[in-house]
C-alpha cells in the first residue's frame, strides 16, 4: 500500500529525531564501559537520543532511529529505502527482523538496572505484509512482556501510520552483570 501525505508527519520525527542526537554531538559510534557503567538501561538509551553518547551505527545502515522509550515500552522508526532490497523487489525480511530486535532489545534495555546488561537469544517474526521504497516509515512498538533476572521476553509490532500491520514478533533476551573494563 502506498501512503500519503500523513506520513510526513512521521517522516519529519524521525529525521528530528536525528538532529537532536547530532545536535547533542551524537554520532555512530560505541559507547566505552565506563560511559555507561552507572546509568540504568532507560538512561543509557535517553543519553543516546539526546546525543550525550553515541547511537548505534546500524541505525544509519538500516535507515532507522529509536524514537521514544519509556518504562518496558520502546519505540523504533524506519523508512526502508531501495539499499535494503532483496533480489524479488521488496524490502529484505531482515529489515523487518532488524527494526523489530531493535524496538524489542530497547524495551528490555529501558527495565535494566545500573550494572546489568541483556543480549537477545532468541527472535521469532511474521511478516504479514511486504514493504517497498513507497511504504514510507513503519514503526515498531515493544513492550516487556516478562522481566525476571535473568530471562526476559517481550513483543512487538510493526505497523504504518495507518494502523496497518506489517510484521510482528516475540524475543527473549538474556539479562547478564555488565562486564567493567
Ligand atoms: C503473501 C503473504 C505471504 C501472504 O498473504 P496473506 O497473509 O495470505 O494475505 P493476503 O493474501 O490478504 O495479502 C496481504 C498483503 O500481502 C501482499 N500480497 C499478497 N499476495 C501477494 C502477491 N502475490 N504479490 C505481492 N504481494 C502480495 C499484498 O500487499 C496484500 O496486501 P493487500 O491486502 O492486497 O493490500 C503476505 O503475508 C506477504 O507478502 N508477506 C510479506 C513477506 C515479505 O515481505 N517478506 C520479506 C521479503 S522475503 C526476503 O527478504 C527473503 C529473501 C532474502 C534474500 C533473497 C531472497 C529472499
Amino acid at each position: 500500500m502506498e501512503n500519503g501525505n500523513n506520513s510526513a508527519a512521521w517522516t519529519r520525527q524521525q529525521s528530528e529525531a536525528i538532529q537532536r542526537m547530532r545536535d547533542g554531538g551524537g554520532s555512530p559510534g560505541l559507547t566505552r564501559a565506563d560511559q555507561i557503567a552507572d546509568k540504568s538501561g532507560r538512561a543509557i538509551l535517553e543519553a543516546m537520543m539526546s546525543g550525550e553518547l553515541p547511537y548505534p551505527p546500524m541505525n544509519d545502515t538500516m535507515n532507522m532511529v529509536l524514537l521514544e522509550v519509556d518504562d518496558g515500552r520502546a519505540v523504533f522508526q524506519g523508512i526502508p529505502q531501495l539499499e535494503h532490497y532483496n533480489p524479488l523487489g521488496t524490502v529484505h525480511g531482515g529489515w523487518f527482523a532488524t527494526l523489530l530486535d531493535s524496538a524489542l532489545g530497547c524495551a528490555v534495555q529501558s527495565r535494566l538496572p545500573a550494572g546489568r546488561s541483556y543480549t537477545t537469544v532468541e527472535l521469532s517474526l511474521n511478516i504479514v505484509r511486504p514493504a517497498l521504497q513507497k511504504t514510507g516509515p513503519l514503526r515498531a512498538v515493544a513492550k516487556v512482556i516478562h522481566m525476571g533476572g535473568q530471562l526476559a521476553t517481550a513483543e512487538a509490532r510493526i505497523e504504518d501510520e495507518n494502523g496497518q500491520l506489517y510484521a510482528h514478533a516475540t524475543t527473549s533476551c538474556f539479562i547478564f552483570k555488565l562486564q567493567r573494563s
